[in-house]
Protein backbone atom coordinates (compact mmCIF):
# COMPACT_ATOMS: atom_id res chain seq x y z
CA UNK A 1 0.00 0.00 0.00
CA UNK A 2 1.44 3.21 -1.14
CA UNK A 3 2.03 5.50 1.74
CA UNK A 4 2.22 9.10 -0.13
CA UNK A 5 -1.39 9.65 -1.31
CA UNK A 6 -1.86 12.99 0.22
CA UNK A 7 1.70 14.90 0.22
CA UNK A 8 2.19 18.01 1.97
CA UNK A 9 5.08 19.98 1.13
CA UNK A 10 6.61 22.19 3.85
CA UNK A 11 9.08 24.95 2.70
CA UNK A 12 10.68 27.95 3.91
CA UNK A 13 11.32 30.20 1.62
CA UNK A 14 13.89 32.22 2.85
CA UNK A 15 15.90 29.18 4.72
CA UNK A 16 19.68 29.24 3.81
CA UNK A 17 19.14 31.89 1.01
CA UNK A 18 18.67 29.69 -1.61
CA UNK A 19 16.03 29.38 -4.32
CA UNK A 20 13.66 26.44 -3.87
CA UNK A 21 11.68 26.58 -7.18
CA UNK A 22 13.83 24.04 -8.79
CA UNK A 23 13.44 21.46 -5.86
CA UNK A 24 9.59 22.52 -5.82
CA UNK A 25 8.97 21.84 -9.48
CA UNK A 26 11.07 18.62 -8.95
CA UNK A 27 8.40 17.26 -6.31
CA UNK A 28 5.48 18.51 -7.95
CA UNK A 29 6.30 17.06 -11.51
CA UNK A 30 7.51 13.37 -9.37
CA UNK A 31 4.09 13.81 -8.04
CA UNK A 32 2.07 14.19 -10.77
CA UNK A 33 3.23 11.37 -12.37
CA UNK A 34 2.56 9.52 -9.15
CA UNK A 35 -1.08 10.43 -9.44
CA UNK A 36 -0.55 11.87 -6.08
CA UNK A 37 -2.36 14.73 -4.17
CA UNK A 38 -0.18 17.60 -3.26
CA UNK A 39 -0.68 20.72 -1.25
CA UNK A 40 2.20 23.67 -0.48
CA UNK A 41 2.49 25.44 2.46
CA UNK A 42 5.11 28.12 2.02
CA UNK A 43 6.28 29.49 5.60
CA UNK A 44 6.02 33.36 6.67
CA UNK A 45 7.64 33.17 9.96
CA UNK A 46 4.37 34.23 11.73
CA UNK A 47 1.44 31.93 12.55
CA UNK A 48 3.10 29.08 10.83
CA UNK A 49 2.30 26.33 13.82
CA UNK A 50 -1.23 27.41 14.05
CA UNK A 51 -1.96 27.38 10.25
CA UNK A 52 -0.06 24.20 9.49
CA UNK A 53 -1.52 22.38 12.50
CA UNK A 54 -5.04 23.28 10.58
CA UNK A 55 -3.81 22.29 7.42
CA UNK A 56 -2.39 18.95 9.04
CA UNK A 57 -5.55 18.34 10.67
CA UNK A 58 -7.98 19.08 7.47
CA UNK A 59 -5.78 17.33 4.78
CA UNK A 60 -4.65 14.75 6.63
CA UNK A 61 -1.62 13.91 4.48
CA UNK A 62 -0.03 10.23 4.63
CA UNK A 63 3.74 12.13 4.45
CA UNK A 64 5.21 15.43 4.98
CA UNK A 65 7.77 16.72 2.62
CA UNK A 66 9.86 19.72 4.48
CA UNK A 67 12.15 21.79 2.30
CA UNK A 68 13.85 23.77 4.74
CA UNK A 69 16.25 23.89 7.56
CA UNK A 70 16.03 22.22 11.00
CA UNK A 71 13.70 24.71 12.64
CA UNK A 72 10.95 24.05 10.51
CA UNK A 73 11.74 20.33 10.69
CA UNK A 74 11.12 21.02 14.48
CA UNK A 75 8.21 23.19 14.16
CA UNK A 76 6.31 20.00 11.98
CA UNK A 77 7.51 17.42 14.22
CA UNK A 78 6.02 19.29 17.23
CA UNK A 79 2.36 19.47 15.60
CA UNK A 80 2.56 16.16 14.75
CA UNK A 81 3.21 14.78 18.57
CA UNK A 82 3.61 11.03 17.03
CA UNK A 83 5.64 9.17 14.32
CA UNK A 84 1.90 8.17 12.58
CA UNK A 85 3.07 10.52 9.60
CA UNK A 86 6.76 10.14 7.83
CA UNK A 87 8.57 13.30 6.91
CA UNK A 88 10.93 13.53 3.81
CA UNK A 89 13.44 15.98 4.15
CA UNK A 90 15.04 18.41 1.75
CA UNK A 91 17.55 19.95 3.55
CA UNK A 92 17.82 23.76 2.45
CA UNK A 93 18.31 25.28 5.72
CA UNK A 94 22.05 27.17 6.65
CA UNK A 95 23.33 24.39 8.42
CA UNK A 96 20.44 21.03 8.04
CA UNK A 97 22.18 19.30 11.46
CA UNK A 98 19.95 16.97 11.06
CA UNK A 99 20.08 15.86 7.33
CA UNK A 100 23.92 15.59 7.77
CA UNK A 101 22.92 13.06 10.50
CA UNK A 102 20.84 11.13 8.60
CA UNK A 103 23.59 11.09 5.47
CA UNK A 104 20.88 12.39 3.17
CA UNK A 105 22.63 13.59 -0.12
CA UNK A 106 22.45 16.64 -1.55
CA UNK A 107 20.86 15.78 -5.23
CA UNK A 108 17.22 16.80 -6.27
CA UNK A 109 15.99 13.63 -7.57
CA UNK A 110 17.97 11.02 -5.10
CA UNK A 111 16.39 13.11 -2.21
CA UNK A 112 12.75 12.68 -3.73
CA UNK A 113 13.13 9.13 -4.17
CA UNK A 114 14.70 8.36 -0.19
CA UNK A 115 11.62 10.70 0.94
CA UNK A 116 9.17 8.93 -0.65
CA UNK A 117 10.41 5.88 0.18
CA UNK A 118 9.15 3.18 3.39
CA UNK A 119 12.44 3.14 4.74
CA UNK A 120 12.56 4.80 7.85
CA UNK A 121 14.57 5.62 11.41
CA UNK A 122 12.41 6.62 14.73
CA UNK A 123 14.38 9.28 16.07
CA UNK A 124 14.33 10.21 19.84
CA UNK A 125 13.65 13.48 20.61
CA UNK A 126 14.41 15.41 24.03
CA UNK A 127 11.96 18.46 25.38
CA UNK A 128 14.55 21.61 26.79
CA UNK A 129 12.59 24.40 28.86
CA UNK A 130 9.27 23.37 27.39
CA UNK A 131 10.51 23.07 23.82
CA UNK A 132 10.59 19.59 21.63
CA UNK A 133 14.80 19.11 20.52
CA UNK A 134 15.24 17.08 17.40
CA UNK A 135 19.05 17.40 17.06
CA UNK A 136 21.53 19.65 19.23
CA UNK A 137 20.74 22.60 22.35
CA UNK A 138 23.52 24.32 23.68
CA UNK A 139 24.49 27.09 25.97
CA UNK A 140 27.39 29.35 25.64
CA UNK A 141 29.80 30.33 22.94
CA UNK A 142 28.07 28.23 19.79
CA UNK A 143 24.25 29.80 21.24
CA UNK A 144 26.13 32.78 20.78
CA UNK A 145 27.70 32.60 17.56
CA UNK A 146 23.79 31.64 16.33
CA UNK A 147 22.42 34.93 18.19
CA UNK A 148 24.65 36.76 15.99
CA UNK A 149 24.33 35.32 13.15
CA UNK A 150 20.68 35.83 13.15
CA UNK A 151 21.33 39.14 13.64
CA UNK A 152 23.64 39.42 10.89
CA UNK A 153 22.39 39.55 7.38
CA UNK A 154 24.63 36.79 5.77
CA UNK A 155 22.94 33.30 5.80
CA UNK A 156 24.26 30.02 4.83
CA UNK A 157 27.71 28.72 6.11
CA UNK A 158 29.64 32.01 5.41
CA UNK A 159 27.59 34.25 7.72
CA UNK A 160 27.89 31.72 10.78
CA UNK A 161 32.20 31.65 9.64
CA UNK A 162 31.98 35.43 9.05
CA UNK A 163 30.31 35.35 13.00
CA UNK A 164 33.17 33.92 14.62
CA UNK A 165 35.74 36.01 15.37
CA UNK A 166 33.41 38.68 16.80
CA UNK A 167 31.27 36.13 18.50
CA UNK A 168 34.93 35.03 20.27
CA UNK A 169 36.22 38.35 21.28
CA UNK A 170 32.58 39.59 22.58
CA UNK A 171 31.79 36.53 24.49
CA UNK A 172 32.25 36.45 28.86
CA UNK A 173 33.13 33.09 29.17
CA UNK A 174 33.88 30.44 30.65
CA UNK A 175 30.88 29.75 32.36
CA UNK A 176 30.30 28.30 35.82
CA UNK A 177 27.47 25.38 35.12
CA UNK A 178 25.81 23.16 37.93
CA UNK A 179 24.84 19.94 36.57
CA UNK A 180 22.06 17.39 38.58
CA UNK A 181 21.91 13.95 36.66
CA UNK A 182 19.44 12.03 38.98
CA UNK A 183 20.75 12.99 42.32
CA UNK A 184 24.37 13.34 41.62
CA UNK A 185 25.43 17.06 40.91
CA UNK A 186 28.75 17.56 38.95
CA UNK A 187 29.91 21.18 39.25
CA UNK A 188 32.31 22.36 36.03
CA UNK A 189 33.47 25.48 34.37
CA UNK A 190 32.91 25.15 30.66
CA UNK A 191 32.95 27.62 27.41
CA UNK A 192 29.82 25.49 25.90
CA UNK A 193 27.65 22.43 27.10
CA UNK A 194 25.32 21.33 24.76
CA UNK A 195 22.64 18.47 24.77
CA UNK A 196 22.55 16.04 21.83
CA UNK A 197 20.34 13.47 20.53
CA UNK A 198 22.71 13.87 16.78
CA UNK A 199 26.28 13.07 16.59
CA UNK A 200 27.10 16.28 14.23
CA UNK A 201 26.23 19.56 14.12
CA UNK A 202 24.85 20.75 10.70
CA UNK A 203 28.94 22.17 9.92
CA UNK A 204 29.82 18.79 9.59
CA UNK A 205 31.73 18.89 13.24
CA UNK A 206 31.52 15.43 15.40
CA UNK A 207 31.36 16.17 18.68
CA UNK A 208 29.16 13.06 20.04
CA UNK A 209 31.24 10.31 17.98
CA UNK A 210 29.42 7.34 20.14
CA UNK A 211 25.60 9.04 20.28
CA UNK A 212 22.63 7.00 19.12
CA UNK A 213 19.35 8.73 17.93
CA UNK A 214 17.36 5.79 19.12
CA UNK A 215 18.49 4.59 22.43
CA UNK A 216 16.21 6.58 24.35
CA UNK A 217 18.89 9.06 25.70
CA UNK A 218 20.91 12.22 24.78
CA UNK A 219 24.22 13.13 25.72
CA UNK A 220 25.48 16.10 27.72
CA UNK A 221 28.41 17.58 26.32
CA UNK A 222 30.68 19.92 28.41
CA UNK A 223 33.15 21.74 26.33
CA UNK A 224 36.16 22.80 28.75
CA UNK A 225 38.02 25.68 26.45
CA UNK A 226 37.88 26.59 22.76
CA UNK A 227 41.20 24.73 21.45
CA UNK A 228 41.22 25.01 17.79
CA UNK A 229 43.32 21.74 17.63
CA UNK A 230 40.51 19.32 19.20
CA UNK A 231 38.02 21.78 16.87
CA UNK A 232 39.67 20.85 13.45
CA UNK A 233 39.65 17.01 15.17
CA UNK A 234 35.87 17.08 14.96
CA UNK A 235 35.89 17.37 11.17
CA UNK A 236 37.04 13.62 10.93
CA UNK A 237 34.57 11.14 11.48
CA UNK A 238 36.02 8.99 13.81
CA UNK A 239 38.38 11.22 15.82
CA UNK A 240 38.80 10.66 19.72
CA UNK A 241 38.47 13.94 21.55
CA UNK A 242 40.37 14.75 24.48
CA UNK A 243 38.77 14.81 28.04
CA UNK A 244 40.13 17.70 28.73
CA UNK A 245 38.54 19.65 25.74
CA UNK A 246 34.93 18.11 26.39
CA UNK A 247 33.50 15.34 29.03
CA UNK A 248 30.36 13.45 27.98
CA UNK A 249 27.94 11.45 29.61
CA UNK A 250 24.54 9.97 28.70
CA UNK A 251 21.44 10.85 30.59
CA UNK A 252 17.71 10.76 30.38
CA UNK A 253 17.45 13.67 32.36
CA UNK A 254 19.50 16.50 33.57
CA UNK A 255 18.95 19.99 35.26
CA UNK A 256 22.09 22.73 34.50
CA UNK A 257 22.26 25.69 36.00
CA UNK A 258 24.86 28.62 35.14
CA UNK A 259 26.19 30.86 37.48
CA UNK A 260 24.56 33.70 34.98
CA UNK A 261 22.52 34.04 32.15
CA UNK A 262 23.69 33.08 29.06
CA UNK A 263 23.14 32.19 25.37
CA UNK A 264 21.04 29.19 24.63
CA UNK A 265 19.93 27.76 21.40
CA UNK A 266 17.55 25.08 20.44
CA UNK A 267 18.08 23.21 16.67
CA UNK A 268 20.01 26.06 15.66
CA UNK A 269 17.77 28.35 16.82
CA UNK A 270 18.74 31.21 19.03
CA UNK A 271 16.07 31.20 22.02
CA UNK A 272 17.87 34.21 24.44
CA UNK A 273 19.73 34.43 27.62
CA UNK A 274 18.92 31.48 30.24
CA UNK A 275 20.34 30.02 33.90
CA UNK A 276 18.25 27.56 33.78
CA UNK A 277 18.05 24.11 31.27
CA UNK A 278 15.94 20.88 31.54
CA UNK A 279 16.43 18.50 29.29
CA UNK A 280 14.24 15.05 29.40
CA UNK A 281 13.78 12.03 27.20
CA UNK A 282 10.15 13.38 25.63
CA UNK A 283 7.66 10.35 24.39
CA UNK A 284 7.41 11.73 21.04
CA UNK A 285 9.67 10.42 18.26
CA UNK A 286 9.68 10.93 14.26
CA UNK A 287 9.64 8.70 11.52
CA UNK A 288 11.95 10.14 9.05
CA UNK A 289 12.73 8.14 5.46
CA UNK A 290 16.37 7.88 4.61
CA UNK A 291 18.63 6.40 2.38
CA UNK A 292 18.81 2.51 2.47
CA UNK A 293 21.89 2.20 4.45
CA UNK A 294 21.82 2.50 8.33
CA UNK A 295 22.26 6.42 9.36
CA UNK A 296 25.22 7.43 11.18
CA UNK A 297 22.86 9.49 13.87
N1 LIG B 1 8.90 33.61 5.04
C1 LIG B 1 9.68 33.77 6.11
N2 LIG B 1 10.26 34.98 6.34
C2 LIG B 1 11.06 35.18 7.41
N3 LIG B 1 11.34 34.22 8.32
C3 LIG B 1 10.79 32.99 8.14
C4 LIG B 1 9.93 32.71 7.03
N4 LIG B 1 9.55 31.42 7.12
C5 LIG B 1 10.11 30.92 8.25
N5 LIG B 1 10.88 31.85 8.85
C6 LIG B 1 11.69 31.66 10.03
O1 LIG B 1 12.74 30.74 9.67
C7 LIG B 1 13.18 30.04 10.83
C8 LIG B 1 13.31 28.56 10.55
O2 LIG B 1 14.29 28.40 9.58
P1 LIG B 1 14.74 26.97 9.13
O3 LIG B 1 15.00 26.14 10.31
O4 LIG B 1 13.80 26.44 8.10
O5 LIG B 1 16.06 27.26 8.37
P2 LIG B 1 17.46 27.78 8.92
O6 LIG B 1 18.49 26.76 8.72
O7 LIG B 1 17.28 28.34 10.28
O8 LIG B 1 17.69 28.87 7.85
P3 LIG B 1 18.35 30.27 7.99
O9 LIG B 1 19.23 30.17 9.21
O10 LIG B 1 19.09 30.45 6.73
O11 LIG B 1 17.20 31.22 8.19
C9 LIG B 1 12.15 30.33 11.91
O12 LIG B 1 12.73 31.29 12.79
C10 LIG B 1 10.99 30.96 11.17
O13 LIG B 1 10.27 31.85 11.97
Amino acid sequence: MSTNKRVLLVVNPISGGKDKTPIIDHITKRLEEEKKELRIYRTTGERDKEELREIIEDYEPHRILIVAGDGTIKLVAEILKSDAVPLGIFPAGSANGLAANLDLPSNTKELTDIALSDNFVLLDTIMINHELCIHISDIGLNAALIKNYEEGNIRGKLGYFIQTIPTLMKSNFPFQFKIDNKGTTLERQAVLLAIANARKYGTGSTINPHGSYDDGKFEVLVFKEVNFSEILKTFSENAELSKDFVEIFSASEVSIECDRNIPFQIDGEYRGEVRKVHAEISPIKIKIAVPQKKATF
